[in-house]
């Protein structure tokens, strides 16, 4: 089997969507300063899961207002979208409500959203706690995690978890049960010795 899926990243600009995607691409970061994505930018990536070949089509969209009505054209393709926001920028914590209204707007109804809070690397600049990323996630009952693209931490979790969820609704065994996103992104990150206090 063969396996293609689109999965979106959104989010205010500079959040760290570009960062995301070349850190899950590339295993590295794009230190230097910051190049605002124009429209979109795509790309591939190819991974396993579950002995399954799954081919990613990665979109990565640009943040800026001006290039909303751009990107809303590309929502009802994504399977999945990855929703940031960066934990040392309060307002883009704030303007998450208002993507998940765009999202309701302009994806597919059964589409997989999944809340990021990015950049936890910087710790002394954090302005939003952990606790508030899972609470708004619980109040629109969508899963949620805190990633870093200059880490690498969970950035590959976060592809895993929604393509296999994906992949899950795709191809369940009839007496298989149901994925659960959030408790397996939540098992995988105590496994790793980290992240949950
Ligand atoms: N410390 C830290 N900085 C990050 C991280 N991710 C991104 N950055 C920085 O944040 C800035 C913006 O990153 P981008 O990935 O270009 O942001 P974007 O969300 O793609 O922005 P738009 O294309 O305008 O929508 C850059 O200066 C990055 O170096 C992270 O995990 N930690």
């Amino acid at each position: 089997h063969y396996f293609a899926l689109i999965v979106m990243l959104v989010g205010d600009s500079g959040v760290g969507k570009t960062c995301l995607l070349v850190r899950f691409k590339d295993g590295a970061f794009l230190a230097g300063s910051f190049i605002s994505t124009v429209g979109i930018d795509f790309r591939n990536k190819v991974m396993s899961i579950d002995a399954v070949k799954v081919k990613l089509q990665i979109w990565d969209t640009a943040g800026q207002e001006r290039f909303r009505s751009v990107t809303h054209a590309y929502y009802r393709d994504a399977n999945a979208l990855l929703l940031l926001y960066d934990v040392t920028n309060k307002a883009s914590f704030d303007n998450i409500r208002a993507w998940l209204t765009e999202i309701h707007e302009y994806a597919q109804q059964d589409v997989v959203v999944m809340l990021l809070g990015n950049k936890v690397d910087s710790t002394h600049d954090r302005m939003v706690k952990r606790e508030e990323g899972e609470k708004l996630a619980k109040e629109f009952g969508v899963p949620f995690m805190e990633t870093s693209s200059k880490s690498g931490l969970n950035v590959d979790l976060a592809f895993t978890a929604v393509a296999k969820e994906l992949k899950h609704r795709t191809m369940k065994e009839p007496d298989e049960p149901k994925f659960q996103l959030q408790q397996y992104v939540d098992k995988e990150m105590r496994t790793a010795g980290c992240c949950r206090s």
